[in-house]
């Protein structure tokens, strides 16, 4: 085979299969090499989705999808542009979670991802050169893995999450996927099954933590920096004690983002708008219980915080909006293991006669009987029936959010929620829910998941190339997203449907990029932002 003809062939980014013309085929000597019927990108499509149709579990079909992935992007890419709702949660959340799981067993090829050890330091930038292979970096996903949605430390296997994430973000808002590079940093793992096993195919040893570790993170944000001066750096399913600090330190120097922590405070934001907009009631009346304060809880929590400042409340009368639920139960300041997180949203126990007994949920909720209950716990069924009920008596329609992922991990069911509270329950869950029927009202569940809202956040910021992240943007993306929903249907999703991802994911990133232009985060004149979001957009077409 001809140098030429093995290269595009072998080249995802290149490859068209049997949708290379003639005139290409006579050029780069692929005549004889694939089958001679020369087809449309939309006829590949219908071949490979009649295979995916046939597949008998959703595991086989995220295989076939990968396999798709990995020799031709666009066509992967038209397809999943062609069945948007129906591939997310087989390529993604909840399906990736078994794909980690069973990652090193599975194993056939690297996705194009970027592996980097932190035993070995002197290797990161000569990796991230390989993996770029010249190409224009924008947008990379990086994930230590040891805390993969609510299944825990996966060490090397955790890679999947970075592909993921941005096979989304070039479905959702079109970023080019010859732009973008998913990384993953093996720091070791503390799981034994992974360390026992002798096909695993990370670093086998215990998780490396501070200094060594620390030093590794700086090395690779500059290295990444110097190589990709443009990039927009999102980090993914860190564990909770560095996930913070990470985004603390590089927020105010670099265009950086942390999903779990900005974009879930976004998505949950936005849903909580959406259910005021139906409920007609307003937020600084509200009372926020979190269950589960790791990196989402209170990235959430402070988003909501930073909401009612923004509504016109002083930072104490905001603070006493919220409480906070773990382990422990309710969280008070006289306890010694809270994060710098949580400290802030910790309660005096004088507030409460009982404080020695809300050391769980049920008697939290009714000693606190809040009006909003957001659930990041990982434990499965937290939220039961009597938790439903007693929301049920603090409000008219309590706001109830289950989004611990993947699916086995949830709360509560959407489905168990609308008959306990009689359909007064305002209900989003992290992974998608079918529509529930109570009573004769069809009730559409919203989905809050960042992936609804951190493609746009990133088109807008890389559409203008601004040079921050800003809490401003990040607001603005919240804003624009509670406004796409239908209010005043019965019924209503408090979140816009996962079916109109690209539409909103548009409206998303002109309201980031607006707001980074006025900030003046971004040099881009207000009068070009439409256009440079359109010229930003990729086409999965050949
Ligand atoms: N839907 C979304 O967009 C979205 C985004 C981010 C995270 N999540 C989900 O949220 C969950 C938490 O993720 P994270 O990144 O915050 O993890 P994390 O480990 O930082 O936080 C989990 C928190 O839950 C607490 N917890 C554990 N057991 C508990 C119990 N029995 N009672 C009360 N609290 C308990 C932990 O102590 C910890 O503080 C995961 O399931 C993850 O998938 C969802
Ligand atoms: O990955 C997801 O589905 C959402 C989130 O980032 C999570 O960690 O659960
Ligand atoms: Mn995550």
């Amino acid at each position: 085979m001809k140098m030429k003809a093995r290269n595009v062939l072998n080249n995802p980014f290149l490859n068209k299969g049997t949708g290379f013309t003639q005139a290409e085929r006579d050029e780069l000597g692929l005549n004889g090499l694939i089958p001679p019927r020369i087809q449309t990108i939309e006829e590949q499509a219908e071949r490979i989705y009649e295979q995916f149709q046939s597949k008998e579990n959703k595991l086989a079909k995220r295989q076939l999808l990968m396999q798709v992935f990995n020799e031709n992007r666009t066509l992967f890419f038209k397809l999943f542009s062609q069945h948007l709702e129906e591939f997310m949660p087989i390529v993604y959340d909840p399906i990736i979670a078994e794909s980690i799981e069973e990652y090193s067993h599975q194993f056939i090829q690297p996705q194009g991802a970027i592996f980097l050890s932190v035993d070995d330091p002197d290797h990161i930038k000569s990796a991230l050169e390989n993996g770029a292979n010249g190409r224009d970096i924008r947008l990379i996903v990086v994930s230590d893995a040891e805390g993969i949605l609510g299944i825990g430390d996966w060490g090397v296997q955790g890679v999947d999450i970075s592909v993921g994430k941005l096979m989304v973000y070039t479905a959702a808002a079109g970023i080019d996927p010859s732009q973008v590079l998913p990384v993953v940093i093996d720091a070791g793992t503390n799981r034994e099954s992974l360390l026992d096993d002798p096909m695993y195919l990370g670093n086998r040893h215990l998780r490396i933590k501070g200094q060594k570790y620390d030093e590794f993170i700086d090395e690779f944000v500059s290295q990444t920096e110097s190589l990709f001066p443009n990039v927009y750096l999102h980090w993914e399913d860190f564990g909770r004690s560095n996930a913070a600090k990470i985004l603390n330190k590089y927020r105010n120097k670099i265009t950086t983002f942390n999903d779990d922590i900005q974009g879930t405070g976004i998505i949950v934001l936005a849903g909580i708008l959406g259910a005021l907009q139906i409920s007609g009631e307003k937020l600084t009346e509200q009372t926020y219980m979190s269950f589960g304060a790791g990196t989402a809880g209170a990235g959430i929590v402070k988003r909501i915080y930073d909401e009612m400042i923004l509504q016109g409340l002083s930072e104490e009368e905001a603070k006493q909006h919220f409480y906070l639920v773990d382990k422990q139960g309710l969280l008070f300041d006289d306890d010694k293991t809270l994060t710098p997180e949580q400290k802030p949203f910790a309660r005096n126990r004088s507030e409460f006669n009982n404080s020695n007994e809300l050391d769980n949920l049920e008697s939290a909720v009714m000693a606190v009987k809040p009006t909003i209950l957001v659930g990041t716990s990982t434990v499965a069924g937290a939220f039961n029936e009597n938790v439903v009920q007693e929301m049920t008596k603090n409000t008219k329609r309590p706001i109830i959010f289950p989004i611990s992922n993947p699916t086995k991990l949830l709360e509560a069911q959407a489905a168990d929620i609308i008959q306990w509270s009689k359909g007064k329950a305002l209900v989003a869950t992290g992974v998608p829910s079918e529509p529930v029927e109570f009573d004769g009202v069809i009730y559409k569940i919203g989905q809050a998941n960042n992936a609804l809202v951190y493609p746009g956040l990133a088109l807008g910021t890389i559409a203008v190339s601004a040079h921050r992240l800003t809490d401003s943007m990040i607001s603005a993306a919240a804003h624009s997203l509670s406004e796409t929903i239908a209010s005043t249907e019965l019924g209503a999703a408090v979140l816009p449907p996962v079916s109109k991802l690209s539409e909103f994911s548009k409206t998303v990133a002109i309201a980031v990029a607006q707001d980074a232009v006025k900030k003046g985060v971004s040099d881009c004149q207000p009068s070009d932002i439409n256009k440079r979001i359109e010229l930003s957009q990729w086409q999965p077409e050949y």
